[in-house]
């Protein structure tokens, strides 16, 4: 399998089944786009901003329903295996993506797991076993989730900074190596994490005193 992170804004995702799984599929998907959940009850879960409709269709009516919502991603989370059977085949005919929750092996082409994801934007890290051991893609989201600390404000900062490089005259490896140093550097990271001192401040320091550039340290605290 490839990862890859799918832009899906402006268009529509189907979910069939409104328990647990299908809540927790929606709530995912509708942080980005419209969201639609088929089902005949709907737990007690949240399910975002999802449009919810009550319906039970039957293997048989699931590709009108396909036809009728045209998404590119659909996804399979109902308690009847022959019902998410004929999600997989409706998808497939209407050349959308597929997500079947009930399914840990055996994929096609087309077919998509939903990864664990942890976000410190712009940052997102996904975590996928291959289908093998969800509860170990969850483990080690919650490992990692403590790591990422802080990333996003670093992307912010590096981000403004290799701008500002780009406008220097230097060298491309030397402008390479001057970013690489500031992600690398832990007073960075800590002035990042805790707010304490100034981060763009003690990358500006990392950036002169290593590479002899002089940027700016005043413009922006990346926090
Ligand atoms: C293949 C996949 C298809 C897909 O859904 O895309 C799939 C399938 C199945 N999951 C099952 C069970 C559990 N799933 C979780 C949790 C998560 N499952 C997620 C993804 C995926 N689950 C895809 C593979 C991801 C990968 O490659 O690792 C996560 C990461 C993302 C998300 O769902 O949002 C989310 C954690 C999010 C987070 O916390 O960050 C827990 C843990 C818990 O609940 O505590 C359990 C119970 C413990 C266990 O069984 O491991 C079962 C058996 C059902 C049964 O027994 O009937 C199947 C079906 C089967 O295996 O046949
Ligand atoms: N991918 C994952 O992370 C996990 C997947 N699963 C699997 O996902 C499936 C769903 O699990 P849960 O949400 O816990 O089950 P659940 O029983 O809580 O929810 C199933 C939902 O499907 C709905 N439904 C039933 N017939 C339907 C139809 N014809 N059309 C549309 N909706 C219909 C029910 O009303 C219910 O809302 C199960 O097959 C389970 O084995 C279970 C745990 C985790």
């Amino acid at each position: 399998m490839v990862p890859l992170f799918h832009d899906f804004s402006g268009e529509t995702v189907l979910v069939f089944g409104g328990g647990r799984v299908g809540a927790r599929k929606a709530r995912r998907f509708a942080r980005e786009t419209r969201t639609v959940v088929v089902s005949p009850a709907f737990g007690e879960y949240g399910f975002g901003d999802s449009e919810l409709v009550r319906a039970a269709p039957s293997a048989d009516d699931v590709d009108d329903w396909v036809e009728r919502f045209d998404p590119v991603l659909v996804v399979a989370a109902t308690s009847q295996e022959t019902v998410n059977e004929a999600v997989e085949v409706a998808a497939r005919d209407h050349g959308a993506l597929v997500n079947r929750a009930d399914h840990s092996g055996g994929r096609d082409a087309g077919s998509v797991v939903v990864p664990a994801t942890v976000e410190d934007s712009p940052v997102t890290v996904a975590i996928s076993t291959g289908g093998t051991s969800p509860a170990l893609s969850k483990y080690l989201r919650e490992r990692i989730e403590t790591e990422l600390d802080g990333a996003g404000a670093m992307a912010a900062l590096t981000a403004e900074l290799r701008t500002e490089l780009k406008t220097r005259d230097l060298s491309p490896s030397k402008r390479r190596d001057a970013v690489r140093a500031v992600v690398r550097s832990s007073p960075v990271w800590k002035a990042l994490r805790t707010g304490d001192s100034n981060a763009r401040e003690e990358a500006a320091r990392v950036i002169g005193n290593e590479f002899g550039i002089d940027v700016d340290d005043t413009r922006g605290d990346s926090r």
